[in-house]
Order: structure tokens, then C-alpha cells, then sequence
């Protein structure tokens, strides 16, 4: 501004030439006027000499809020005579700072007034409804103020205020230059207004230009920080700020980006308070991200209002008297909030950064996104890799339970599968960390789980992944895994559906802090596709092995080839007979005959005229099985039923599935196994020795025995229900005696065949010898004829066998004493062994059995038996 013209000496009296030419040079002067200095000088130099007034003070108007306040309080030190202290703490100094109302009668009069009104201060400073600065004027000796209404056009605009202590106020020719001035004045102050105005966004718009250039550098967010540490410390010197995010879970927020400023506080509170997530909902957050403009709180108002929050605790610890919140969004996407300690809005600017800072962190995040879910990929690509190589469970356990945590720190608590039933999930896997052995096998509600429990079914009837919401029930369900988990630190309980395809195979609960969605679904589908491989692969180890046992079964059966019947006489034609009646059907066929009679080779003929042919028949001999072992032999075992069974094991029931099982013996069979054999012909069903899965079974059985089975009966050494489900269809094989028409063709049979596996040609029989085959009794029948034929072909050098050494005894032997002294110990033992046979009729073990007579087990004797070469014809007896 120009230097202002020379007001040559002051003076109040009339001259008109001379206020003109001051009038006119005021006006020029004020239209000059662009700055607050300018004015302050333009008082001071050049209107202060027309009129010694004290001070003078220009307020504005704010029409929003109807109110005005100072605008230019202080001209000029000098010019001042008590009120240089305009930032003292009492009086002025909260003056200059104070809006005032306009509806006070004083500013209405000065409003409607056409021209300056001179107030005398001793009428007006106490009076009620009185500006306030009025009263701390007069308190400071001011005697009267002149004020006058500034406008643009006909808009009151402010206020000029002329303070004098001078008892009899402002002379008439001062209120005329201030009348005259105002228009210029009221013009120069908008002037002014309009220039601070354009500076200030000059300089808000440097500001941001500087900031928005400082963002485009932003990559992560420690650039972020740094960048918005920079523009926060200029734009709040000494304050405070933090950015919070919106959490994943939408409905909390947690700190992003924070800065204390130079504040002292309780550190563990810091910490609490950047550890903690907020619910957006807090009463707090909620009006930040609700309102469109920035919010400031009055930090002491909010906690009286009762909000217990603890970032407000820290905010008042911390000395800050106000808190800014503006919500930051990218677009229409909410990202979190910023929270400022400053005390003055300047909604621009913090509009401007904000939404800068919204973008950068809607970048950073979506990068950070990028980011994790590349290596969600790698990681799952590792997982992955493991799991296609699994092949057995234990494989499958080692890499769920640790590769599995490894790379996700998720723990697979169990895994369950579908049972046959379709109806019960039952434990496969579980992790030995949260239960023992124990919880499994004696929890029943964890052992045996229906898929119609709530929370089973919610998880098949959802295809993804879900986050199990545990309450009391579920918690008793789940084995108080949500006490498990907060014990490990794992917050959340996951469960997932296994399926393979639209087949449901299981279920897995899963213990994890967190874990995406897409990640959990892409873990259980790996994990069902490697539990699928596996229980195949157990599906085809069970078949190798079941292939194997049958396999070895056939080359055993092969070596004694039973697969002819000789004897054509009356009594074989009745049992040829019965044979074609019953093969076909499905009937249980009991038969009955003396040891040695051919019931085998019957049960195999009836066998092979079933349609049952195509699979091998399955033999069990009842008698020579320990009574401990039987029910592991015809059902099987699972690893680990008893001590010993190291490994699952198939049982002859199961091996027979859809063939014939030959129960041979069976009138030895033990009481127990009795009871269990009932059972599975009743119910067609069984289960393996310590299993839980029930077995269907299509079996046709064929039993055989020498005893008397309704004598054993009655004895009540053989149950009854038993005996009628056996004792279906009847063939009773006659013994060799009394088909004495068949034993030279079976005699030929044997010399041919034995003559054969020994490479001769075929032996032959004299007539006496013949004969003498035909005067025997044959207590041992045909395989007594089958073993003396062999022997006979294997000893004799001549074409022909002229004579048989037979035994004598043909009926049961009495207790004659044996002459042993020449005899070794081994042949000894076994003569006495086939003496104590005889003597029971064959009977090994049980009452009346030779193994208690002998005082050893019978699996002790029926290994000697088989030691010591003793067959049934040595001990037969009628
Ligand atoms: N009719 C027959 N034709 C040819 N061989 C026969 C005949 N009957 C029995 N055998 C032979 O006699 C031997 C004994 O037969 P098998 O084992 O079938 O009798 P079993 O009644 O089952 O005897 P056990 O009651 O002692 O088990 C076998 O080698 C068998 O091949």
C-alpha cells in the first residue's frame, strides 16, 4: 500500500474545505486498503489524529449462527491506553476470542441506526443483555463508544467500534467522518476479507498439492506414516492423530496408523488401545462415519456423557481437550476414520487429506490383499504337494496335524467320518493334543456322532466352510473344544462338509486364529480328496489281502483235491440224491456221519452244484481251533481287539461273503461262540472282534459232525436253537461198513491215484487181499481205506498187494494195559494219547474230553496230536 497523505494537524473544529480534502483523502487511502495492517496503520496514523479515541475494534458478522466477533481487535499498542494486554486471561483477553449474539438491544439499536450511535458507557455497561465487552471497557475507564453498522450494499456486514475515555464522548464533526468513512471502511474490510480469503485457499491448495504430491510416492504403509506424519505436524504442531481400519469382520475398527505427538501417558493404556477392536457402534465411531462433514468432540463431554471408551480415557490422559473424527472413504467404501486432537476445523483441508489418505489405504490394502494371497497360494501349493502324496492314514495324520499348522497355524481337532449307515460320523483322526485315547473311546456322544445333531447338519447343508458358533450344547458336544481352544490360543472353531463329489465322507473340525474363507475351502477339499485316497487305498490293501488269504487258501485246498466221489452203491445213490435236491438252494445243510465217511467232500460237492461254485468254498474246523481263537478265526478282528492282534484281521465269515463257509466239527464248537454263531445266522450280520461297523453277510452254511448232536443236546453241550437252525437239511453219510458194495471201486480209486503220485503203474489188489478189505469194519472208513492203501502202495515193490496188515481191535478197547518197556518215550506218549482218544470216543476237550484225563489243554494236545502224526483212524472207535 502506498504511504498514506499527510492529514496535516488534527482538528475537530469546522472547516469544510480543509474536511473535505481529509474526507477525500481517507476515501482514497481506504480503497487502497487490501490488509488488517494497512487498517491498523490507517487508525493509528491517520484517523487517530482527528480524534485522541483509545482503541478501536472492527467485529464481523457470522449470519450462520447469528452472532459477530472481533475481527480486528488491536490497532495499534500505542493507541491503546490500558488494553494493550489482549491475551490476558481475564477481560479482553476472552473477548477477543467470544462470539456475541445479535439480538441484544444495544447492537439492535446500532443495526437499525442510519449513521453512528454514541453509547455512554456508565448507561450501558452493567445493563442486562449488555455485550460483555462493554462492562470490561467501562471496568477499564472507557467512558463511551461509538458504533456504527458496516455493509456491502444493503447487508449488514460488521461493526466498527470507537472506544474514547474522554467524559463527553465523541464531538459531532467525528461521528460526521466516521459516517462518511463507513462505506469505504465497509468496502476495505471486505477487501480484506476477500484477499485473506484467497490467501487462505492459496494456501490450503499449497498445502494439499504439497501433501497429494508427497501420497503419489505411497507404496506401503510406513510411507503412509511417514507422509501423514509430515502433513499432520504442519498442520497441528504438537497434536495427536490416529487412523483406524475397518476390520475384516465389518463391524470393528482397530488402530492403522497412529502418532502420539509429545504427549506423556500410560503406556500399557497406548498399547491396550492400539491391541483393542472397537465396535464401529461404540457411540462414538458411529456419528464419525454417519456425518459427511468432520466431527469435534468435546473429549471431557463425552465422558461425562458416560462413554467408557478407552481410547477416550487416553485421549484425556494425553491433554487433548477436543478430538476431530472424519470418516475416510474411498468411493462409497467406508475404510476407517481419522481422529485429531486440534481445536479448529478447517473442513477443506481435512476433507482433502482425508480422502487422499481413504485412496492410499484402499491401495495399500488391496496390495496387501495381493500380497497375502500370493502366498496363501504358495502355502497352499506346499500343502498341497504334501497331501497328494498321502496314501495311508498315518501319512494323512502327520501331514494334517503338522504340515497343516505349520503353514496356517490351524490345528485339525478331528476328523470324522460318515459311518456305513449314512447316519453317524464316527472319529477317524483326531489330534492327541487336545484329547486322549481315553475321550475318545469312552465318549460316547464324541465316538458316535449323528448327522441330525444341529450342528452336524448345519454344516452338510452349507457347501462352504463354517465358523461353528459355540453355546453350552455344542460345547458339551464338542468335548469342551472352545475351552480347548482358548487355552491354545485358537480363537475360532471351524467345521467343513468332506465330500467327494456330491458323496458326503465326513466332517473335520478345525481350531484356528484366522483363516480365509477361500483358503479353508481350498484346505478341505485337499483334505477330503487325500482322505478319499486313503480310504481306497485301505480298500485295496483289504482286497490284496483278502485276494492273498484266498489265494493261499486254494493252493492249500489244491494239495488235497477232493474232487471226485467214488461208491456207487444204494446208500451213496440216497445221498447223491439229497445233494441234487438241496445243492441249488441256499438251504443250511447239516451233515452227519462217523469221521472219515467223505461229509468234506460232500459239503464241497454240494458246494459246486450251487451258483455259488464261481468263489471258493471257506472251511473252519471247529475242533481244532482254541476256543480263544474261534471267534477271531469266523469273524475276524480289528487291530488292536485284544492282545496280539496287531493288525485287522478278516474272519472266515467275511472271506465266505457271497460263497459257502464249511463248518466242519461243529459239534465242538465252545458254548460262547455258539451263542455268536446263532446270532449271525439269525441275523445275517456280524461284526469283527472289537469293531463297531456291522457286517452284512450272504453266507450259505454247510455244517458237518460225527457226534450225536441231539445226545449233545441233551447233554447240554450243544444248544438247541442252535441245533434247529443247523439241522435244516440233514444228510447222513453211512459209514464204510455198511456199503461194503463201494470198497473195491474205492479201493481202485486210491491204488490209482497213489500209484500215479508215486510213478508207478497202477497197483493192483489179489483176490484175498480184497477180500480182507471187505471183511473189515473200517472204524476209521473211507480215509482209514484211503491211508492203508497209500501206506500199502508206498511199501510194497510188487505190481500187486497179496495181503493187509490190519488191526485187530474193530470195537471199543478196554483199559488193557500197554507193554511199553521196549517202546521210546515219543511212541509211548502217542500210543497212550490214541488209548485215552479211544477211550472218549474222540472227544479232545471239555467234560469227559482226553485233554482233561491227559491233565494238559486241549491246544496243548491237539498240538501233540499233530506232532505225534496221530489221525482220527488211529482212535476211532465203534
Ligand atoms: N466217496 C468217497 N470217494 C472218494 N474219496 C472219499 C470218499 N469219501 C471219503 N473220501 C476220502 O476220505 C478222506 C476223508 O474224507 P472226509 O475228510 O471228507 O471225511 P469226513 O467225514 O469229513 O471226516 P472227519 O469227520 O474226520 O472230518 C478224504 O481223503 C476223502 O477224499
Amino acid at each position: 500500500m502506498k504511504p498514506f497523505s499527510n492529514p496535516g494537524r488534527s482538528t475537530t473544529h469546522a472547516n469544510p474545505e480543509r474536511e473535505w480534502q481529509l474526507l477525500l483523502d481517507l476515501g482514497n487511502d481506504l480503497a487502497n486498503i487490501h490488509e488488517k495492517r494497512d487498517l491498523i496503520v490507517l487508525f493509528s496514523e491517520r484517523i487517530k489524529p482527528l480524534m485522541p479515541f483509545t482503541h478501536t475494534i472492527i467485529t464481523l458478522i457470522d449470519c450462520k449462527d447469528q452472532t459477530y466477533s472481533p475481527f480486528l481487535p488491536n490497532q495499534h499498542p500505542a493507541a491503546s491506553k490500558d488494553h494493550s494486554g489482549y491475551e490476558d486471561h481475564s477481560g479482553y483477553g476472552k473477548i477477543v476470542k467470544a462470539r456475541f449474539p445479535l439480538g441484544e438491544p444495544l447492537i439492535e439499536s446500532v443495526l437499525a441506526a442510519d449513521g453512528p450511535v454514541d453509547f455512554n458507557l456508565a448507561g450501558f455497561a452493567d445493563a442486562a443483555q449488555s455485550p460483555p465487552f462493554l462492562q470490561v471497557n467501562f471496568e477499564k475507564g472507557i467512558g463511551h463508544v461509538l458504533m456504527t453498522t458496516l455493509r456491502t450494499g444493503d447487508q449488514p456486514i460488521g461493526f466498527l467500534h470507537v472506544y474514547t475515555d474522554r467524559e463527553e464522548g465523541f464531538p459531532r464533526q467525528f461521528r460526521d467522518i466516521v459516517r462518511m468513512i463507513t462505506p469505504q471502511l465497509s468496502a476495505a474490510i471486505s477487501n480484506i476479507i476477500r484477499s485473506e480469503q484467497i490467501l487462505q485457499k492459496e494456501s490450503e491448495n499449497s498445502f494439499l498439492l504439497d501433501f497429494s504430491n508427497a501420497m503419489t510416492g505411497v507404496r506401503s504403509r510406513d510411507d503412509l506414516a511417514l507422509v501423514v506424519k509430515k502433513a499432520f505436524g504442519k498442520l497441528n504442531p504438537g497434536g495427536g492423530y490416529v487412523i483406524r481400519k475397518i476390520n475384516a469382520d465389518g463391524i470393528t475398527m482397530s488402530a492403522y496408523l497412529h502418532d502420539t505427538g509429545p504427549c506423556s501417558f500410560d503406556k500399557d493404556l497406548l498399547e491396550q488401545v492400539l491391541a483393542e477392536k472397537f465396535p464401529i457402534g461404540d457411540g462414538i465411531q458411529n456419528r464419525i462415519m454417519d456425518s459427511h462433514i468432520p466431527l469435534l468432540f468435546d473429549v471431557q463431554r463425552e465422558l461425562q456423557r458416560g462413554y467408557r471408551i478407552s481410547y477416550l480415557d487416553l485421549w484425556e490422559q494425553m491433554g487433548f481437550k477436543t478430538m476431530v473424527g472424519i470418516a475416510l472413504r474411498n468411493g462409497d467404501t467406508n475404510v476407517g476414520l481419522l481422529l485429531l486432537s486440534i481445536d479448529r476445523i478447517n473442513i477443506p483441508i481435512l476433507q482433502g487429506i482425508c480422502s487422499q489418505i481413504a485412496i492410499a489405504m484402499g491401495n495399500i490394502m488391496a496390495n496387501e490383499e495381493i500380497l497375502r494371497r500370493q502366498s496363501e497360494q504358495q502355502l497352499m501349493l506346499t500343502f498341497s504337494n504334501q497331501m497328494t502324496g498321502v496314501k495311508t492314514k498315518a501319512e494323512l495324520d502327520d501331514v494334517i496335524s503338522g504340515v497343516l499348522h505349520g503353514l496356517f497355524q490351524t490345528r485339525v481337532a478331528v476328523l470324522y467320518l460318515l459311518a456305513e449307515d449314512q447316519l453317524t460320523l464316527r472319529p477317524y483322526l483326531f489330534d492327541k493334543r487336545f484329547f486322549q485315547e481315553d475321550d475318545i473311546a469312552n465318549h460316547e456322544d464324541f465316538y458316535s456322532l449323528s448327522i441330525n445333531e444341529e450342528h452336524v447338519r448345519l454344516v452338510f447343508e452349507s457347501n462352504l466352510p463354517i465358523l461353528l458358533e459355540i453355546d453350552e450344547n455344542t460345547e458339551a458336544r464338542c468335548l469342551k473344544l472352545s475351552i480347548q481352544r482358548k487355552q491354545r490360543g485358537l480363537t475360532n472353531v471351524y467345521a467343513s462338509a468332506l465330500r467327494l463329489g456330491d458323496q458326503k465322507l465326513g466332517m473335520v473340525w478345525m481350531l484356528g486364529e484366522k483363516i480365509s474363507e477361500p483358503l479353508l475351502q481350498a484346505i478341505c477339499a485337499q483334505i477330503s480328496t487325500a482322505v478319499s485316497n486313503v480310504l481306497a487305498n485301505e480298500q485295496i490293501l483289504l482286497l490284496k489281502k483278502q485276494l492273498e488269504e484266498e489265494n493261499a487258501y486254494l493252493k492249500q485246498q489244491l494239495r488235497t483235491n477232493f474232487d471226485q466221489i467214488v461208491g456207487s452203491g444204494q446208500a451213496m445213490q440216497q445221498v447223491y440224491r439229497l445233494i441234487s435236491l438241496v445243492a441249488e438252494s441256499n438251504a443250511t445243510v447239516l451233515l452227519l456221519g462217523e469221521t472219515g465217511t467223505g461229509k468234506e467232500l460232500i459239503a464241497k460237492a454240494i458246494h459246486n452244484a450251487s451258483e455259488r461254485k464261481g468263489k471258493l468254498m471257506i472251511k473252519v474246523n471247529c475242533a481244532a481251533m482254541p476256543a480263544g481263537l474261534i471267534e477271531s478265526e469266523l469273524f475276524g478282528h480289528e487291530r488292536g481287539a485284544f492282545t496280539g492282534a496287531v493288525e485287522r484281521r478278516i474272519g472266515k465269515f467275511e472271506l465266505a461273503n457271497q460263497s459257502t463257509l464249511f463248518l466242519d466239527e461243529v459239534g465242538e464248537m465252545p458254548p460262547e461262540t455258539q451263542v455268536k454263531l446263532l446270532r449271525v445266522l439269525q441275523e445275517k450280520e456280524m461284526e469283527r472282534v472289537g469293531g463297531k461297523n456291522t457286517i452284512k453277510l450272504n453266507v450259505r452254511i454247510i455244517a458237518a459232525t460225527n457226534r450225536d448232536l441231539e445226545a449233545e443236546v441233551k447233554a447240554g453241550r450243544f444248544r438247541l436253537d442252535l441245533y434247529y437252525r443247523l439241522n435244516v437239511f440233514p444228510i447222513k453219510l453211512p459209514p464204510l461198513r455198511d456199503r461194503r458194495e463201494d470198497i473195491e471201486a474205492l479201493a481202485g480209486f486210491f491204488l490209482s491215484k497213489f500209484s500215479k503220485s508215486t510213478g508207478r503203474k497202477t497197483v493192483k489188489l489179489s483176490a484175498n487181499a480184497l477180500r480182507q478189505l471187505q471183511a473189515y469194519l473200517w472204524p476209521g472208513n473211507v480215509r482209514e481205506l484211503e491211508h492203508l492203501i497209500e501206506r500199502s502202495v508206498l511199501v510194497t515193490t510188487d505190481p500187486m498187494i497179496g495181503e493187509f496188515f490190519l488191526p485187530q481191535a474193530t470195537t471199543p478197547t478196554t483199559n488193557a494195559p500197554l507193554t511199553q518197556s521196549d517202546l521210546p518215550l515219543e511212541e509211548v506218549e502217542r500210543m497212550h494219547i490214541i488209548q485215552v482218544l479211544r477211550r472218549c470216543g474222540g472227544k479232545i476237550s471239555g467234560v469227559g474230553g482226553a485233554a482233561g484225563i491227559l491233565g494238559i489243554p486241549g491246544n496243548t494236545l491237539h498240538s501233540k496230536i499233530r506232532k505225534l502224526g496221530i489221525s482220527k483212524a488211529d482212535y476211532y472207535t465203534h
